[in-house]
């Protein structure tokens, strides 16, 4: 019987995009717009404490296109966390100009392909735990997309034996490393939590370099032969000090 294969999952995951009612932004008074920016802001300094405190992580992007403005991805050790966060956002002045645009639920993931070294279980070395719950890269850039592995009879990566998976995924590690300091990548796991199987949230300095990696990896068989890919959103950071500029009407 093919054996499925073990996943070390960390925190839980929200990406959570808004678009601005710009309409309605630009009909409020001064007032509630200044209102709306400072409790804003407010609630970023509650997130920056969190991360500080590394009882989690987010990261907050604008997208380029009509998909959405506002790409955040919140990171967290519950999913209750994950829900006060976007209920909050929700009752804030400025949640009353932000219409949701898509949502996606996942938890960060590493898999156990390779064999345990010296017998130490991976998931206890603090370089993994260090993984599994990241404090978010601020790069300049965002891509984020979910894929499913093919599931057909010619096709299937749920009968491919796991050795020859990890293999496959082994060659796909290949790729990724050319990428070092320019792509950064956490891999979100979403089978019985959201509508695809995997959540892909690539950071990068030079958003070229997503297009780069992401072709390369076309060719790579763990990605011709058994990947199926979802909509692409693509953003620029947005620091909070610029987040004032970027409301002004
Ligand atoms: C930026 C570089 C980079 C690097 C170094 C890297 C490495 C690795 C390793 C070592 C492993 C396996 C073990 C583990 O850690 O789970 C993975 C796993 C995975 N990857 Fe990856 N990946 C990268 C990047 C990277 C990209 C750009 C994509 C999107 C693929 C594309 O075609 O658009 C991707 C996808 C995945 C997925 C969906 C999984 C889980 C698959 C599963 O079936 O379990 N990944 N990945």
């Amino acid at each position: 019987m093919v054996e499925a294969v073990e996943t070390m999952d960390g925190w839980y995951s929200l990406h959570d995009l808004r678009t601005i009612d710009w309409t309605a932004w630009k009909l409020a008074s001064v007032e509630e717009r200044e209102e709306a920016i400072a409790g804003f802001e407010k609630l970023l300094t509650k997130w920056d404490a969190v991360e500080e405190e590394k009882n989690g992580s987010h990261v907050l992007y604008k997208i380029v296109g009509q998909k959405a403005d506002l790409i955040f991805m919140f990171l967290r050790p519950t999913m209750e966390e994950l829900n006060d966060i976007e209920t909050e956002l929700n009752k804030s002045k400025l949640g009353e100009f932000l219409l949701p645009a898509h949502s996606y639920v996942s938890v960060v993931e590493l898999s156990k392909y390779r064999p345990a070294k010296d017998g130490i279980d991976p998931e206890t070395l603090p370089e993994t735990q260090a993984r599994l719950k990241p404090i978010l890269p601020k790069w300049e850039h965002i891509c984020f997309y979910p894929m499913d592995r093919r599931r057909e009879a010619e096709e299937n990566w749920y009968t491919l034996e796991k050795d020859v998976r990890g293999k496959l995924l082994y060659d796909h590690s290949k790729t990724g490393r050319k990428y070092a300091g320019k792509v950064k990548q956490i891999i979100t796991g979403s089978i019985g939590l959201d509508d695809w199987e995997w959540g892909v949230t690539l950071f990068a300095h030079e958003p070229l370099q997503f297009k780069k990696i992401v072709y390369e990896m076309r060719f790579d068989e763990v990605s011709s032969r058994y990947g199926e890919f979802g909509e692409f959103f693509v953003g620029n950071h947005l620091p909070n000090e610029s987040v004032a500029s970027y409301l002004k009407i």
